[in-house]
């Protein structure tokens, strides 16, 4: 029997949580079954108490407090604990149904979607270990108002890039709180930031209208590396984002959905893609009514 299952992922304050929520709320709605695995060691409050929390395995509290780590090393260690008790995750969803959506609601360190080779483990066992073989998408977030800033934008764009590579499962990537940036960002100009490519720093408003200013914009101002702005105005730092966005568009792998997590219609289009990539509804066996329904049916009529 296949399972089926997304991982919602992204940096810190992405708005994963929140996505979790409202996307169990439009399948409650809709009478769909979930599973939600909470596995942010971290996460205290919930607006839909998981199914399954790796805090009842392992809590980050006291990983830190015995260990003597710090927030960080502690994730990592809770999910090489986690790796070493996988039994954990196959006793909760072994038994799950092919009608089930499994989401995992994953913490926002960025080590974990960048360098440390963890969640590639993790999304091996759940996808491909043969113990619960569950077809498996990444949802991978950033926030939307990162669009402001080119560079943080290109250096979102490339952890997301890094992660579709590392984790080897199809990958949706979301630029989230949409509510945030409408208004703010024209509709015509918000369309070169779904598939991102080096147009978007040639006509970076911020160079053009400090060049318009008469200010000399492709010289370097300091090297001095305590002078942040300075560095952060310089053509040095330009090159460098010139070079991350080529690497971005040579890739050609990146291109975002647009999410509002307080919009059902929002949602329901995210939902359509997941569906899409785990080819959930190929498994689905044809609902029969049950008997009361199809008796009100008819009365309505
Ligand atoms: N305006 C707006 N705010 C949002 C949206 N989604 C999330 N937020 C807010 O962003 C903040 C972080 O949201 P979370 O869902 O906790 O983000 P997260 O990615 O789970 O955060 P971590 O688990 O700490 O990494 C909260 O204050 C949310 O209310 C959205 O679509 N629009
Ligand atoms: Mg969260």
């Amino acid at each position: 029997m296949s399972k089926y299952g997304v991982m919602v992922m992204g940096p810190a304050g992405a708005g994963k949580s929140t996505f979790c929520a409202s996307l169990i709320t439009h399948l409650q709605l809709n009478r769909r079954s979930c599973f939600y695995v909470n596995l942010d060691p971290a996460a205290e409050s919930f607006e839909h108490p998981p199914d399954l929390d790796i805090k009842d395995l392992i809590s980050l509290e006291d990983v830190m407090e015995e260990m003597g780590l710090g927030p960080n090393g502690g994730l990592i260690y809770c999910f090489e604990f986690l790796l070493e008790n996988l039994d954990f995750l196959t006793e909760a969803l072994e038994s799950l149904t092919e009608e089930y959506l499994i989401i995992f609601d994953m913490p926002g360190q960025i080590e974990l979607y960048t360098h440390v080779p963890i969640l590639p483990q993790l999304a091996k066992f759940l996808s491909r270990s043969g113990a619960l073989d569950i077809r498996l998408c990444a949802a991978y977030l950033l926030e939307a108002t990162f669009v402001v800033d080119r560079a943080k934008f290109f250096s979102g764009t490339l952890s997301a890039m890094s992660a579709m590579i590392m984790l080897e499962v199809p990958h949706l990537n979301i630029l989230s709180k949409m509510d945030l940036v409408k208004g703010q960002v024209k509709k015509r100009d918000f369309k070169k930031f779904i598939t991102p490519d080096t147009s978007l720093l040639e006509d970076d408003p911020e160079i053009v209208a400090r060049r318009k200013a008469g200010e000399q914009v492709d010289d370097d101002q300091s090297t001095d590396p305590q002078d942040r702005d300075a560095i952060m105005r310089g053509a040095s730092f330009r090159r460098l984002n010139t070079a991350v966005a080529s690497l971005i568009e040579d890739f050609s792998m990146v291109s975002y959905l647009k999410l509002d997590a307080s919009d059902e219609d929002s949602v329901a289009s995210i939902l359509s893609y997941i569906d899409d990539c785990i080819q959930y509804h190929e498994a689905q066996e044809p609902k029969e009514l049950k008997d009361e329904e199809e008796v009100g049916d008819y009365e309505d009529e």
